[in-house]
């Protein structure tokens, strides 16, 4: 017996700090990096099928089905485990895309653990993780669903507890790719690794920043508006900034204060992922 319909969230998640180690042969950038998840979800629909084929809708305007993150994990899926079932899949997208909050891999993460319920393959999240980084660095955190420091290129993890925040999150107007910002010259590589104590008592920062501001001007003009109200800085590699704050009004008084040009939401940090929630509530 198929199970029915589920609608699975696929939250964001910030960087709350991005430190560059060094650079593998291979090209990656070797990364120690904070992970906490947020109230801002992408969601999918899934509904488990035996026609043995994955449908999506809606499409990604601009992303063809099969470079579709969520087709691809899917698929990888499918042929890892030699399953002949199928799912029709409906997204709700609501994350900014190539914003730095990571809803790509987000949704290729719920893909990958919703059809392992939804199909009954009873995988484990090593195995999860270990499908998910072939399709992309950040994969792997939005399966393991804790807070974390993620340090290789992204799939060494291990759980933290930041302390709770709350966030003013900006979308500046541009989409920057993750590539271009990993190629620049000007980016910093040689960060001195840290000890996990270390890195949770100092100051938090991200080395991709300078670069992108000078890069993107709309990254650098939201960046200094904010930093004038609250500790800011950006996520991933950007265009998304995120401003903290200890209490939910203050973010909020923050947002209504903001100019026009500045595109934001507000949002609660979160220690363990709604997807990693959802699925407790399933297999308990
Ligand atoms: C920088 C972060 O946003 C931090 O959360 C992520 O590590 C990026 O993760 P992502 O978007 O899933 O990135 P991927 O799709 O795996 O990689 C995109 C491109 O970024 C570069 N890249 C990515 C991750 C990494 N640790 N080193 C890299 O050099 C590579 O050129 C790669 O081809
Ligand atoms: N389901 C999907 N959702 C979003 N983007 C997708 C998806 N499938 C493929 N893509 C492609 O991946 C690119 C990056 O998407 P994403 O939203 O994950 O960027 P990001 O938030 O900058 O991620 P990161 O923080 O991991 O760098 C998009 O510009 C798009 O071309």
């Amino acid at each position: 017996m198929l199970s029915n319909p589920i609608r699975w969230p696929a939250p964001a998640k910030l960087n709350l700090f991005l430190y560059i180690t060094g650079q593998r042969a291979d090209g990656y950038h070797n990364l120690q990096t904070l992970f906490q998840f947020i109230d801002r979800c992408d969601y999918l629909t899934i509904t488990p099928n035996k026609t043995g084929k994955i449908t999506l809708s809606p499409a990604l305007p601009d992303v063809p089905l099969e470079s579709n993150l969520i087709y691809k994990a899917a698929m990888l899926l499918k042929e890892h485990a030699g399953c002949d079932l199928g799912a029709h899949i409906e997204l709700e997208k609501n994350l900014p895309m190539g914003g730095g909050l990571g809803g790509g891999s987000s949704d290729a993460a719920t893909t990958l653990v919703a059809l392992n319920y939804h199909w009954q393959l009873n995988l484990d999240k090593a195995v999860l993780c270990k499908l998910g980084v072939t399709l992309g660095a950040d994969v792997p955190i939005f399966i393991h669903g804790k807070a974390a420091i993620a340090e290789g290129v992204g799939e060494v993890l291990t759980s933290v507890q930041p302390k709770p925040a709350y966030y003013l999150v900006a979308i500046p107007s541009c989409h920057i790719s993750t590539p271009s910002v990993f190629k620049n010259p000007d980016l910093k590589r040689d960060t001195k690794k840290l000890s996990h104590e270390q890195l949770m008592s100092n100051k938090w920062t991200n080395d991709c920043q300078p670069c992108v501001k000078k890069m993107y001007p709309e990254v650098a003009n939201t960046i200094d508006w904010l930093l004038e109200y609250a500790p800011t800085q950006m996520t991933g590699t950007g265009a998304c900034v995120f401003s903290t704050f200890d209490h939910a009004s203050n973010a909020e008084l923050l947002a209504k204060k903001t100019p026009k040009w500045l595109n934001c939401f507000t949002t609660k940090g979160l220690n363990i992922s709604p997807l990693s929630e959802l699925l407790t509530t399933k297999t308990d």
